[in-house]
């Protein structure tokens, strides 16, 4: 038995022993097995810290780069989505003067209704949902891309899941569906790297000015610790928060009218006026072909002078568009939202830099 095998049998079997004990069919390694399993080596820990950083330093201005998270929707295909990082990687250290690449791993996604829940769900992509396949596929993924030199980004939320990743995570997303959730504001009081808050998906900007308030502060809150066990967890709270415009209820709020109001909220509430906008979701009527026509706006704003425009979203796949579950797939094309390709994507950062330097 190797020592992955050998990390996880023994959480297992911990897990299994328990008082009210899951069958060893849905038991789940504790998030200390997960480590043990995939660990972060010394190097690769100094490499996040110092990525958690720089992150940090754009969203508070010490840096005028332009912080830019981009990658897929989600993350089906682990394979293709290290195909993704390694052009990614080379792409990064090009335009590395003027911007910060952060790739999307996101392998939890929030659905409207039902639908696929990610790869942490449902590696099988079946409805079989090996949750716990999911997280050892998602952490080892997640280790590779980082060893690839990237910065990784992802949304969390199910705040069970927090700890396996945690360690691995240089930005985070609260989705729009979750700003408003107490439960998050303080998940996102504990994690050491910058969260972005999204606005509502009704477009209300309010809610996510309110979760950076209630993330600054400290809390304590229902917890696991890193061995499985329920905690109360006393949180510092985070200072480093931000606002994501994303648009909502089907119209954007990019515009250069939509971000000086943001900023003004954020300002008389005493928080951070630097954002991000997320040129896809409803910035782009959710079609993917919209996020460049988005991206070119938001350069020319910071051209006019913006700089609280710190940072972008793109939703980005080797090829374009999306495809549906249940039909052959197609390697490298998005099984959630639709996606621009990886051409358009490179000439979109290309551009970018261009105009920025
Ligand atoms: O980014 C992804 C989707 O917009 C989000 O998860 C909601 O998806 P759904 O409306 O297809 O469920
Ligand atoms: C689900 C996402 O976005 P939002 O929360 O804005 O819908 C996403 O970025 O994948």
């Amino acid at each position: 038995m190797n020592a992955t095998a050998a990390a996880l049998e023994s959480a297992t079997a911990v897990t299994s022993s328990s008082t009210a004990s899951p069958s060893a069919a849905n038991a789940l390694p504790t998030p200390d097995a997960l480590s043990a399993a995939y660990p972060v080596s010394r190097a690769l820990s100094a490499q996040i810290s110092a990525q958690r950083a720089a992150v940090k330093r754009i969203l508070s201005g010490e840096d005028s780069r332009l912080l830019v998270v981009v990658g897929p929707c989600s993350v089906h295909d682990p394979r293709a989505a290290l195909e993704y990082a390694e052009r990614l990687a080379a792409l990064a250290d090009d335009v590395a003067g003027q911007i910060l690449p952060v790739m999307r791993v996101y392998v939890e996604k929030p659905r409207t209704t039902v639908g696929w829940k990610g790869l942490a769900y449902d590696p099988d992509l079946d409805g079989s949902g090996d949750i716990a396949r999911g997280l050892e596929l998602s952490r080892e993924l997640m280790r590779d891309v980082a060893e690839c030199g990237l910065p990784i980004a992802t949304e969390l939320l199910q705040p069970m899941l927090a700890p396996y990743l945690d360690d691995l995570l240089s930005w985070v997303a609260i989705g729009a569906r979750t700003t408003e959730s107490q439960l998050h504001r303080e998940l996102a009081s504990d994690l050491g790297a910058a969260v972005g808050f999204k606005n509502a998906t009704n477009g209300g900007v309010q809610v996510a000015v309110d979760a950076m308030a209630a993330a600054a502060h400290p809390h304590q809150r229902f917890a696991m610790d890193a061995g499985g066990r329920p905690v109360v967890q006393q949180t510092p709270g985070n200072p480093h928060t931000h606002l994501v415009l994303r648009g909502g209820s089907g119209e954007p709020n990019y515009q250069a009218a939509h971000v000086r109001a943001a900023a003004a909220a954020l300002e008389s509430a005493g928080q951070n006026p630097r954002l991000m906008v997320d040129c896809s979701h409803a910035n782009a009527r959710k079609d993917h072909r919209r996020q460049s026509e988005v991206m070119l706006d938001v350069l020319a704003q910071r051209e006019a002078g913006n700089l609280n425009l710190a940072a972008l979203m793109l939703e980005s796949h080797l090829h374009e568009g999306k495809q549906s579950l249940g039909s052959t797939l197609r390697h490298g094309v998005s099984v959630t939202d639709a996606c621009i390709g990886w051409d358009t994507t490179e000439r979109l950062l290309k551009t970018a830099a261009e105009r920025l330097a």
